[in-house]
C-alpha cells in the first residue's frame, strides 16, 4: 500500500451478460476529494462499472484498488459491506416504516446508541433537516428524502462514494440547488466519487474529471473544459450540445467549402472529413443589397442561406437556416431574443478557431 495512491482505481474492467462486453477494459483513478463523472448514452454499462465497483455484480477480469490496496480481481473479493463504499442511487428508497434518524442510522454498525444518535444529529444538521429527525419518509417533499439519502449514505464515512443519477426524480428547480449542496458536503468530506449521468450539464456542473463512456469503453477522459473545448470525435461534441457539420475533402492540407478553406494539417489528399462546429460559432450577417460580410481569416467566407424556422429557447434563440448551394441545413443560436422571419436572406460565417476536423472512415457513417 503507498500513501500516494488514489483512493480509488479500477484498472481494465471487463464485464460481459451473455457473451456480451458491456464493460470493456474500463480502468479510472480517483483522488480524494475529487469528483469524476461517468458521462454516456443509455446503455453505454455506466451503471454495470459501478456495480461491479459497489461488489453487487462480479467482474470477469480486472481489479480493483482502495487507498492502494486490492480489494476485488477474480480470485480475491472483499464483500460489498466491507469495502467503505456508500451508495446513492435515483430510486433511494428510504425505509418507510422507519424514522429519519433509523434512516440515516441504518448503516452504522459501531459505536454505542449516544455515539450513533450523536452521529445523526451531525448529519441531519448539515443536510439542514434536524427538525425533522422523528419524522418519517412520507412526511418529506421528494428533495428532502434526497438530502436524507445522502446523510445515510455519508453516515458509515464511506471513503468513496458511487452515485448513480442521484439526481434524475428531482423535479428541475430542486436539482440544481441539491447538487451544489450534495457536491460541498462531499468536497468537505474528502469523499473520493464516482457519478454516473447520461447528462453533460450535471457532468459538467460537479465533475472534476470527465470519463465519455461509450460501447462500454471510456473513449476520453480529462476536466470538462479539455473534453468540451477538444471532444475527440464528431460523436463527443454532439453528445454535449447541437452539432453542425459540413462534408469536404482534403487536398494539400486544406478542406475546401464553400465557407472557405479549413486547415487540416497531417491529413492525406482524398481524405473525406467533417468539419464540426457548434450552434455558437455560426455567424450570423444581414443582408446588403445581395452581399454578405467580405472573407476575413479568421471567418472565411459569408455563405448566403435563408432562415428556415427560428425558436425563443429561454436564454438565447435557435435559428435554423438552409443553404443556399445544396440546401443543407445549419443550426445557429443567439444570445436573448432573435427570431427574424422565415424566408429571410443572411449570410453565414464560422469561426475557424471554433471548428473540429476529423477525419471520416466511411462517409454513410453518421458518427453520433
Ligand atoms: N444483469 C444483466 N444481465 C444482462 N444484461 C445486462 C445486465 N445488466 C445490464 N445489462 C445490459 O448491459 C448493458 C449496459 O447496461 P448499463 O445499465 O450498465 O448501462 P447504462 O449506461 O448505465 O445505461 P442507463 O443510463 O440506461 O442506466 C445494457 O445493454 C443492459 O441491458
Amino acid at each position: 500500500m503507498t500513501t500516494d495512491a488514489p483512493r480509488l482505481e479500477i484498472k481494465d474492467i471487463c464485464c460481459a451478460f451473455d457473451g456480451r462486453r458491456v464493460v470493456d477494459n474500463v480502468s479510472l483513478r480517483i483522488n480524494r476529494g475529487q469528483v469524476t463523472c461517468l458521462l454516456g448514452p443509455s446503455g453505454c454499462g455506466k451503471s454495470t462499472t459501478l456495480r461491479v465497483i459497489a461488489g453487487v455484480e462480479m467482474q470477469d477480469s480486472g481489479e480493483i484498488y482502495v487507498d492502494g490496496k486490492l480489494i476485488c480481481d477474480t480470485a480475491h473479493r472483499v464483500p460489498p459491506e466491507r469495502r467503505e463504499i456508500g451508495l446513492m442511487f435515483q430510486d433511494f428508497a428510504l425505509f418507510p416504516h422507519l424514522s429519519v434518524a433509523d434512516n440515516v442510522g441504518f448503516g452504522l454498525k459501531t459505536g454505542g446508541k449516544a455515539e450513533r444518535r450523536a452521529r445523526i444529529e451531525e448529519l441531519l444538521e448539515r443536510v439542514d433537516l434536524k427538525r425533522f429527525i422523528d419524522g418519517f419518509p412520507h412526511q418529506l417533499s421528494g428533495g428532502e428524502q434526497q438530502r436524507v439519502a445522502l446523510a445515510r449514505a455519508l453516515a458509515p464515512k464511506p471513503k468513496i462514494m458511487l452515485m448513480d443519477e442521484p439526481f434524475s426524480g428531482l423535479d428541475n428547480r430542486l436539482r440544481d440547488g441539491i447538487r451544489d449542496e450534495t457536491l460541498t458536503i462531499l468536497k468537505e468530506q474528502d469523499t473520493a466519487v464516482l457519478l454516473v449521468t447520461h447528462e453533460p450539464e450535471e457532468a459538467m456542473r460537479m465533475a472534476d474529471e470527465i470519463a465519455l463512456m461509450r460501447d462500454g469503453r471510456i473513449v476520453q477522459q480529462g476536466a470538462p473544459y479539455n473534453v468540451y473545448t477538444r471532444p475527440m470525435d464528431r460523436a463527443a461534441v454532439a453528445f454535449f450540445s447541437d452539432a453542425n457539420v459540413i462534408a469536404a475533402e482534403v487536398n494539400g492540407a486544406l478542406a475546401r467549402t464553400p465557407f472557405g478553406s479549413f486547415l487540416a494539417p497531417g491529413v492525406p489528399d482524398g481524405t473525406p472529413v467533417d468539419i464540426v462546429f457548434r450552434p455558437q460559432h455560426l455567424r450570423i450577417d444581414f443582408d446588403r443589397a445581395g452581399q454578405g460580410p467580405k472573407p476575413t481569416a479568421s471567418d472565411g467566407t459569408a455563405v448566403r442561406a435563408l432562415v428556415e424556422r427560428s425558436r425563443f429557447m429561454g436564454n438565447e434563440s435557435l435559428v435554423e437556416f438552409r443553404l443556399d448551394h445544396d440546401g443543407s441545413v445549419l443550426k445557429s443560436t443567439v444570445p436573448n431574443v432573435f427570431l427574424p422571419k422565415p424566408g429571410t436572406v443572411m449570410w453565414l460565417t464560422i469561426r475557424r478557431d471554433r471548428c473540429f476536423i476529423f477525419p471520416v472512415s466511411e462517409r454513410t457513417d453518421k458518427g453520433t
